[in-house]
């Protein structure tokens, strides 16, 4: 980091603001904020440049017509993709996960190409999936919980590996939910999955700062968790 305060990119949230995604940048900047560093949300309105100096980058959800147009203009504006191959952390999601693959079938049937951070392809499934979603085995030892609602299905390559396997709904489509290459992760997680699973917000807030983080203990957060975990099925929390 080139100076002391973190600085949380939140990309276009007027077209990937739909489904309250821009929540995480609030819980990365307050995770930090509590523990004694400086931290700042930054905004990047579709008018403008993306940088390629900030620490992390979070992508939210949004409608078809939207991700389009956000796709385009991340692809106009390189910084993200500049900054990712220099190990920036990125998190997108529903939308954002899409976008951050390499191409994505939009429901009149055309393909559109993604900016290939992470090895997925996605296409429109038969029916929306909308629905809670539960996670297991991937980067996190606790389940991930959140709430999905998209209709793409996503397939990995070789490049890309799940975020973990999917317990309760849809996800991916295959029964494997997200995809992460490095320090790029994508999930159908709506929530804002940040919010509802700290453990995964630590993580990536690991990733930023280059070491792990000391266990913070807020009684909200806590209380939100384990009324998540508790409506799993016991042999999975
Ligand atoms: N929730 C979303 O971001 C929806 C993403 C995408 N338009 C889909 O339906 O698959």
């Amino acid at each position: 980091m080139a100076d002391s305060t973190v600085r949380i990119g939140l990309l276009l949230p007027e077209v990937l603001g739909t489904y309250g995604d821009s929540g995480n940048a609030q819980v990365l900047c307050k995770r930090l904020q509590w523990r004694g560093h400086e931290a700042e949300v930054v905004p990047v309105a579709l008018d403008s440049a993306v940088p390629s100096t900030l620490d992390v980058y979070l992508l939210g959800g949004g409608e078809d017509t939207a991700q389009v147009l956000a796709a385009r203009r991340l692809l106009a504006s390189p910084g993200l993709t500049r900054a990712a191959e220099t190990g920036a952390t990125v998190f997108g999601v529903c939308a954002g996960l899409q976008i951050l693959g390499t191409r994505f079938r939009g429901l009149d049937g055309a393909d559109h190409p993604g900016v290939g951070l992470l090895d997925v392809v996605t296409a429109p499934a038969p029916r929306r999936a909308v629905a809670e979603l539960a996670v297991v085995g991937g980067l996190i030892d606790t389940p991930l919980t959140g709430f999905e609602n998209h209709q793409g299905t996503s397939t990995l390559g070789e490049g890309s590996v799940p975020l973990g396997r999917v317990v309760r709904g849809t996800g991916n489509g295959d029964g494997t939910e997200g995809a992460v290459t490095g320090h790029v992760v994508g999930t159908y997680l709506h929530g804002p999955a940040l919010a509802r699973n700290p453990e995964l917000a630590d993580l990536l807030l690991s990733w930023v700062l280059g070491h792990e983080l000391a266990p913070l203990e807020v009684s909200e957060v806590d209380v939100l968790r384990a009324e998540r975990l508790a409506t799993l099925p016991r042999r999975i929390r």
